[in-house]
């Protein structure tokens, strides 16, 4: 394996909301993780870009302490994971949201009990109007208010999508994780929901860990792009750096 193709120039300001060093993963003789590194800066959104069975899943649930890898350190919010009690880790999971590819929006409860559910089951010291607030404040910025008294099944795809992101956001993480998500949607939905993502970013100064094979998506969120190969970081740049690189492992994702 070559070294990994660094691309552009840029300093690192901030210290790194994620931090990942020499992530070793596999599932019997199968190598999922090999020395992957990774860091994702404060107010970044980085998407992780790979083939299907690349190791994406593999990679997100590591870093949310969902699988265990063999080898390696994953530091988040300054955190070493895997140094955490289960309490401890399940405090730090109040600060990563999650954009799930299938929205899991609960059907049985209207779109202001499903935003209210986080609130209350991570006991958020928050009163009820205070809750009712951040529930309009969440649906305001993805502009559906008029559907607090919906139910999920009277939305359409893309709407769903914009509440299951306020659903994330009604916790204020400081980290998201999106999984795919404009796949199934139509390219002007898929459009307004890689804005949005771009727009969330903006209001709520969050960093974002982005799975995606939408290459329009990823052309509008992403601030960088790291590619995952053969279980490692094979290359990594802006949108616009990998696009123009002569190597087909790279172009591949874009042609
Ligand atoms: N719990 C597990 N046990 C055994 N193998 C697993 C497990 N989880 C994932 N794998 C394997 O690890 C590899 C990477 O899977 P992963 O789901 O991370 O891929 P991915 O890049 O997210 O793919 P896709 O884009 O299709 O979602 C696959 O070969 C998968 O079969």
């Amino acid at each position: 394996m070559e070294a990994q193709k660094q691309f552009g120039n840029r300093k690192v300001t901030a210290d790194p909301v994620i931090q990942i060093h020499h992530l070793f993963k596999k599932f019997g003789d199968h190598i999922v993780l090999s020395d992957f590194d990774l860091k994702l800066k404060k107010e970044e959104n980085l998407v992780v870009l790979g083939k299907s069975g690349s190791g994406k899943s593999v990679l997100v649930k590591c870093i949310v302490g969902l699988i265990k890898p063999d080898r390696g350190k994953i530091q988040v919010l300054g955190e070493d994971i895997f140094r955490l009690e289960e309490d401890e880790l399940n405090k730090l999971r109040t600060k990563l949201g999650f954009l799930f590819q299938s929205n899991a929006l609960y059907d049985s409860m209207t779109i202001r009990e499903n935003l209210r559910f986080p609130l209350l089951k991570h006991r958020f010291p928050m009163s009820e109007a205070e809750i009712e607030a951040r529930i309009i404040e969440v649906l305001e910025h993805v502009g559906l208010k008029h559907t607090i008294d919906m139910m999920p099944a009277e939305l359409s795809g893309g709407m769903a999508k914009r509440i299951a992101l306020a659903r994330a956001m009604v916790l204020r993480p400081e980290v998201i994780f999106y999984d795919e998500p404009t796949s199934g949607l139509d390219p002007v939905t898929s459009r307004e929901i890689a804005t949005l993502i771009l727009e969330m970013k903006e209001k709520y100064h969050i960093s974002a860990i982005i799975i995606s094979h939408d290459m329009a998506c990823v052309k509008i969120t992403a601030d960088r792009i790291v590619l995952l190969l053969e279980g490692r970081c094979y290359a990594q740049g802006t949108y616009e750096e990998l696009k123009h690189s002569k190597d087909r492992n790279i172009t591949q994702f874009f042609n």
